[in-house]
């Protein structure tokens, strides 16, 4: 049966890579790339159908920041497709990074210095902003668009008889010290990519607890550090390969085996001979917390979906979550 796969952000980076892989493996798919740039959505189709000349490539207008883009793009899908195999929710912003030099120099000599390199932790801030609904940009777009998204087509992830998978971009900086319960969406702190990222990976255990049993299995990978846009926002390109060496070194790590766990994030990671692999890695999560994050979303879930129809306002939303 041809397989049904849909890829949030789409057009550049990882999501195309993923792509291209995707169709590298089994080229009967029905490939389905969900972006908001149309022009650049229409450029990746190309670029796919040059590689992979009889491929299904559909483009799918999507914009996971905003309410009313996420419910049209989800009533589009629900009258294409029948069912759905994977949904990638891989878009994702980190707006105005500031590397902290200081910080960075400190940390290379210090015992820390791998943990640095391999998460950021303590190097990286952002500056978000409230989006048109009212929400913060970057917990809007990584996070809450794409759970509205899931929301939209439970109907056609969790069917008797099938088995679906989420599988979420997250990312090494998901750090719990930067997400707070009572501020999921970071208002007032400075990382809000890093608290996105801790929220997907909790919301992705609450899913599976709730999910599981009507087929759909929810997975979170971490890309490591990737050349894309994304990361040409943080430093100019030939900074990148000033440091490439060191990053290099620290990417040498064990293989190991693979095993779907709801509480593993997959890392994906590079030997020092070159070879690529996926190795499993306990997430710093919990069960209460995922619980907790998971009803404050359908609480927010009920209120945008209030807005949309009343179009009301955004302020109520500010001070309702
Ligand atoms: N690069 C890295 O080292 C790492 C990246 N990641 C994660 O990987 C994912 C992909 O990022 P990456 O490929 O690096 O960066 P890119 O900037 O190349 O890709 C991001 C993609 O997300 C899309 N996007 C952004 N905002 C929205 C939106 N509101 N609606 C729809 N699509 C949107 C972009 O589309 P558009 O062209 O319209 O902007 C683009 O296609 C992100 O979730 C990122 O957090 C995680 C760990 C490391
Ligand atoms: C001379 C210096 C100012 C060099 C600073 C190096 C840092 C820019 C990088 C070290 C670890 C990197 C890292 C990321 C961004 C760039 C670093 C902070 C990410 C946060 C990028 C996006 C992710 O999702 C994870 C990455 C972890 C490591």
């Amino acid at each position: 049966m041809q397989r049904v796969v849909i890829v949030t952000g789409a057009n550049s980076g990882i999501g195309l890579a993923l792509c291209e892989r995707l169709l590298t493996e089994d080229s009967q798919l029905r490939l389905c790339l969900a972006c908001r740039n149309t022009q650049r959505a229409e450029a990746a189709r190309s670029a796919l159908l040059t590689s992979h000349t009889n491929a299904h490539v559909d483009l799918l207008h999507l914009d996971v920041g905003s309410v009313q883009s996420v419910f049209t793009a989800a009533q589009e899908v629900k009258a294409r497709y029948s069912r759905i195999d994977f949904l990638y929710l891989n878009a994702g912003i980190m707006p105005n990074p500031q590397v902290d030099v200081k910080a960075f120099f400190k940390g290379l000599f210090s015992r820390n210095v791998i943990n640095m390199f391999a998460t950021a932790e303590g190097l990286l801030t952002q500056q978000d902003r409230l989006n048109s609904d009212g929400l913060q940009e970057v917990f809007a777009t990584n996070l809450f668009g794409h759970f509205l998204l899931i929301r939209e087509l439970e109907p056609l992830l969790c069917q008797a008889g099938h088995t679906s998978r989420i599988v979420w971009t997250s990312s090494s900086n998901a750090r719990r010290s930067a997400f707070s319960i009572e501020d999921m969406q970071h208002r007032n702190g400075t990382e809000p990519y890093s608290s996105s990222k801790y929220a997907s990976d909790t919301l992705s255990l609450a899913l599976n607890r709730h999910k599981n049993n009507q087929g759909l299995f929810s997975a979170v990978i971490c890309p490591g550090l990737v050349m894309t846009n994304l990361t040409y926002g943080i430093l100019p390109s030939f900074f990148w390969t000033l440091i490439m060496p060191i990053m290099w070194l620290h990417w040498l790590f064990l293989q190991k085996s693979e095993s779907l766990d709801p509480r593993a994030k997959y890392h994906s990671l590079t030997s020092g001979l070159g070879t690529n692999y996926t190795q499993p890695r306990k997430m710093d999560i919990d069960d209460e917390m995922s619980e907790v994050l998971y009803s404050k979303l359908l609480d927010l879930e009920r209120v945008v979906r209030g807005e949309a129809n009343e179009g009301n306002a955004a302020n109520k939303l500010i001070n309702s979550t």
